[in-house]
């Protein structure tokens, strides 16, 4: 059966658009609906001096596999002209909007999944747009309570209990509740997704050495240590709280299936390290799948060709093993 799938094409600015272009040239099994402004695509692809043929979506039509440079587009209008590279706070609605249609196309099943090229959170912001990212956009608009943040190469997954966070706001946010969440998501999808029967997760301390019996930091003792242990009543297969420093090493990581961080720069450096641009950064514990980059906008590289295609075709390629 032949799946779609949206693409959100993410800041205009950004490389986003090129990237939606340059897996265009390769056919695809599935459907590939990208949803952006069709006019953009089509001055992107002139900058980069790439054949593209645009087929307007029709949510009544069942999916057709994309051909060579071509691409199905789920319109949405820009608000103002873009210029590769420069930020433009007026398409920031635009932007946004791309998302709803992504996400609600997903909950009406037009398609099987969402993947998502970067946004920049900043110029959202800036136009008065509260806005931490994809993954607090798609918990909210779904409305639920929590969502965990996954970014995975084919040998390293790094799960993370908080996400979009000034790192003075941490440490309170590692909570015995946010923990448990996270952790049942994480075990959940795990099995439901990725075929892992019994899931055994590396679980980091947020603090050095995994704060030292005490002596560098209390959330272990206090928090992370007595709610591991709770979790391990209801079976799962936690290891830790382990000193992150070196959870991150061949003889921790050979007996794991995941590995759970206590936040963003934690966890991503090392996944970044290990395989950025043949990762896939997946929102589990949402009703719809989705999975984005590992990257973010790259305005310096925008309508240069320069951009790195492969993190976009893992995050399709692991949205479809998700799908089905
Ligand atoms: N999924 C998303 O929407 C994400 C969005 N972002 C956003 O992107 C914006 C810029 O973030 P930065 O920290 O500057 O990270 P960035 O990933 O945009 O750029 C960091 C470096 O990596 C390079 N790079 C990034 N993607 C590349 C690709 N596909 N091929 C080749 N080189 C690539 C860039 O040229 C730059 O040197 C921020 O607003 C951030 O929030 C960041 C990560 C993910
Ligand atoms: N570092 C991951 C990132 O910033 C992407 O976040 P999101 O926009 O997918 O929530």
């Amino acid at each position: 059966m032949t799946l779609r799938l949206a693409i959100t094409a993410g800041e205009p600015a950004g490389i986003g658009p090129d990237l939606c272009i340059q897996i265009a040239q390769q056919p695809h099994s599935c459907e590939r609906v990208v949803i952006a402004d069709p006019g953009l695509l089509e001055e992107r692809a002139k900058l980069l001096g790439l054949p593209l043929r645009l087929r307007e979506f029709d949510p009544a039509s069942p999916p057709v596999a994309s051909g060579a440079g071509e691409l199905t587009v789920c319109p949405v209008s820009l608000h103002a002209p873009v210029r590769a590279g420069q930020l433009d706070k007026a398409n920031s609605a635009y932007v946004l909007e791309t998302l709803r249609v992504a996400v609600q196309g997903a909950l009406d099943k037009h398609w099987a999944g969402i993947v998502t090229a970067p946004v920049h959170k900043g110029i959202i912001n800036d136009a008065g747009i509260a806005f931490s990212g994809h993954t607090e956009y798609f918990r909210d608009y779904c409305g639920v309570e929590e969502v965990v943040m996954m970014l995975a190469t084919s040998d390293l997954r790094v799960a993370l209990v908080t996400t979009h966070l000034p790192l003075r706001a941490v440490a309170d946010a590692i909570t015995p509740d946010r923990i448990k969440r996270v952790t049942r998501i994480l075990h959940h999808d795990l099995q439901t997704f990725f075929g892992v029967a019994k899931p055994r997760i590396l679980v980091a301390g947020l603090n050095p050495h995994a704060g030292e019996d005490g002596h560098l930091g209390r959330e272990e003792l206090g928090i992370i240590i007595p709610t591991l242990d709770q979790l391990r009543d209801e079976g799962m297969d936690l290891i830790g709280p382990l000193p992150a420093d070196t959870l991150y090493t061949p003889k921790h990581l050979q007996q794991a299936d995941a590995t759970l961080a206590m936040y963003h720069d934690q966890g991503l450096p090392v996944l970044k390290f290990h395989g950025f641009g043949r990762a896939a950064n997946i929102t589990l514990g949402l009703p719809v799948i989705r999975t984005s980059v590992d990257h973010g906008t790259a305005l310096d590289l925008a309508a240069t060709g320069q951009a790195d295609s492969g993190s976009l075709l893992t995050a399709i390629e692991v949205a479809l093993q998700m799908a089905n």
